[in-house]
């Protein structure tokens, strides 16, 4: 199947994460003996509509990507991406946020919070298309295709830094796995598991987000992306995205 991406008029060619990118982190480890290497998801990165975006983009220290994940089981374990943190913002003890988009299907945010190497918050979002989900400062994530369509998301980020896997690799995978029917499972390979906090996406007007709206256009108004490089600024929106206020029941699949 072609994976060209037509984005601002030009065809864009996904890089892709394999199986054999992510073999430390899959929980059916049964599976995985005889699991042949497969493509898992397409990664279009560093997206602009025209040359007049891509200078505010940069301009802006920011990234656009799309990610695509087609349905799929990793054996016993919905299909996921690989996980990862990002680094600290100086000494600031913030790592940098992101935030998701969801354009079509439904994704399962999965997002972890260590602190001295101990996981001491562990989150599920569940969004739908148009959603968006904020990924606050010193949180990992993983995003599981939960259902059997396509999943396509897109990402604003901040684009001076690389991500950080180790963590995730070390541990065996996330605090959690999401095996098939929605069961989810503690990963008794990290040493500590908090029980898990269900949130609701972070639908949240005062950073420009509308329902019905793309976040893509936030080109048009980027100041509204600056807790991207500066969270120091945004203590209210962490707290806000963290609320316990948010709290929704566990997602029926
Ligand atoms: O880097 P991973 O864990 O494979 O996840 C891929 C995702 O992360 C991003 O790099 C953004 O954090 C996206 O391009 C992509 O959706």
């Amino acid at each position: 199947m072609d994976r060209t991406l037509e984005f601002g008029g030009k065809q864009i060619e996904p890089d892709v994460r394999r199986l054999s990118d992510m073999r430390e982190v899959i929980y059916d480890i049964d599976w995985l003996k005889s699991a042949p290497d497969e493509i898992l998801y397409y990664m279009y990165r560093d997206l602009a509509m025209s040359r007049q975006d891509r200078s505010i983009i940069l301009d802006h220290g920011l990234r656009y990507d799309i990610t695509v994940i087609p349905p799929g089981r990793l054996g016993s374990e919905y299909v996921k991406t690989a996980g990862h943190y990002h680094p600290e913002i100086g000494n600031t003890g913030m790592t940098y946020p992101e935030v998701y988009e969801v354009l079509h299907g439904t994704a399962h945010y999965l997002l972890q919070r260590c602190d001295e190497g101990r996981i001491v918050d562990v989150v599920l979002i569940e969004a739908h298309e148009g959603d968006k989900v904020i990924i606050p400062p010193n949180y990992g994530h993983v995003t599981i295709n939960p259902s059997n369509k396509e999943l396509k998301m897109a990402n604003w980020v901040s684009r001076n830094f690389s991500s950080i896997y180790e963590p995730y690799k070390k541990c065996g995978g996330a605090a959690y796995f999401e095996l098939a029917g929605g069961k989810m499972v503690r990963n008794g390979r990290c040493d500590h598991q908090p029980d898990l906090r269900y949130l609701k996406p972070s639908n949240i007007g005062k950073v420009g987000f509308a329902k019905g709206r793309e976040m893509y256009g936030l080109v048009r108004d980027i100041e509204k992306l600056g807790y991207l490089n500066s969270p120091g600024e945004y203590q209210w929106l962490w707290d806000e995205v963290l609320s316990d206020k948010n709290r929704v029941n566990a997602p029926i699949l």
